[in-house]
């Protein structure tokens, strides 16, 4: 059963049009992935999904309300996690939750049981007294997390919450998403650009690209979109720019992602010249310490249907 419907939604900025009549279903349960580069739409869609702005056509309906026609019904089942971290530096974590719960009109006993709840949900309970400013970035990003689940909503909506964040945090993120959409049956809207996080965490998926739809579906089903592309990672050192300038001009080679000690290269199958590409880096002089050969990611899907790559 759909909890949230997106339907036909347009949105125009001045004349530039940064949703291009966006439909989708989100069903109760699910951990749905909204994905897309930089400026693809996903924040501007958030906010037209929460009564922030509002679209010039189309509708949102969540849990059978209109957000056009009755916000506040809409507003009470979700809970958001903005990409900016909304949180008052100069006060403890304990007390920002305080003063955010009584915008929800809790109980005071309630709110109190609520916030100890929250503390632990998003393992900030030892932090409770201490103040924001002195919070790492992830910190007070589980704190903007705890926030959002003080009145309990049937949605969560994530934007970018991994953005910026140290790993022990992110991990904590997953954990915690994971956990509360199998305990609670909390339905998660996750919105990001990286796409291993989405393929980890998320069933079904919606990409998109300067505001238009790439491909909607069961994760397993947009994958399949890839095709015949396949990456190939290639562990070795001193991989330099001028390597991955050489690899990209091997035949059969689509994309070449570099990293400190791995570069990723986006292939098809069909035509990739793997002895190429042991020559130019034994021409190197590049130690090769492994070679996988995976199948294809989202990366890949994106790649084969945009021509480009999610990094660029
Ligand atoms: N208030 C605004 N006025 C004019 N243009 C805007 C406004 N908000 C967003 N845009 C434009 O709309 C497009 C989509 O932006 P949006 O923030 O929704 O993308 P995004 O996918 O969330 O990307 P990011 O991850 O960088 O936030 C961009 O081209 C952006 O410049």
């Amino acid at each position: 059963m759909a909890i949230i419907e997106v339907n036909h939604i347009t949105k125009r900025f001045d004349n530039k049009v940064v949703l291009d009549n966006i439909s989708f279903d989100i069903n109760k349960g699910d951990i749905y992935g909204l994905i897309g580069p930089n400026g693809a739409g996903k924040s501007t869609l958030i906010n037209i999904i929460t009564g922030i702005l509002v679209s010039q056509s189309g509708d949102i309906v969540v849990d059978g309300y209109s957000v056009k026609k009755h916000p506040l019904e809409v507003k009470k089942r979700i809970g958001l996690v903005p990409q900016e971290i909304a949180l008052m530096e100069t006060v403890s974590a304990y007390e920002n939750l305080e003063f955010f719960g009584a915008l929800y009109h809790l109980k005071r006993d309630v709110l109190k049981k609520r916030i100890n709840e929250v503390l632990e949900l998003t393992g900030l309970e030892e932090q409770r007294k201490e103040k924001v400013k002195k919070f790492s970035g992830g910190m007070k990003r589980r704190l903007n997390l705890a926030v959002a689940l003080l009145h309990h909503p049937e949605i969560l909506i994530m934007d970018e919450p991994t953005v910026g964040i140290d790993p022990q945090s992110r991990n904590h993120i997953f954990e915690f998403v994971k956990t509360i959409n199998k305990e609670k049956g909390t339905t998660i809207l996750y919105t990001s650009h990286y796409m291993e996080e989405v393929e980890l965490l998320c069933n079904e998926l919606f990409i998109m690209d300067l505001g238009k739809e790439v491909a909607s579906g069961e994760k397993e089903m947009v994958k399949s979109l890839a095709g015949g592309n396949k990456s190939v990672e290639i562990k070795a050192l001193g991989l330099t720019k001028a390597i991955e300038d050489l690899l990209k001009e091997v035949e059969g080679v689509k994309a070449c992602n570099r990293f400190e000690e791995h570069i990723d290269l986006t292939i098809e199958e069909k035509s990739f010249q793997l002895e190429k590409t042991m020559k130019i880096l034994e021409q190197e002089q590049i130690k090769i310490k492994g070679i996988n050969f995976k199948e294809s990611s989202l990366e890949e899907v994106f790649l084969s249907l945009t021509g480009k790559s999610l990094r660029e």
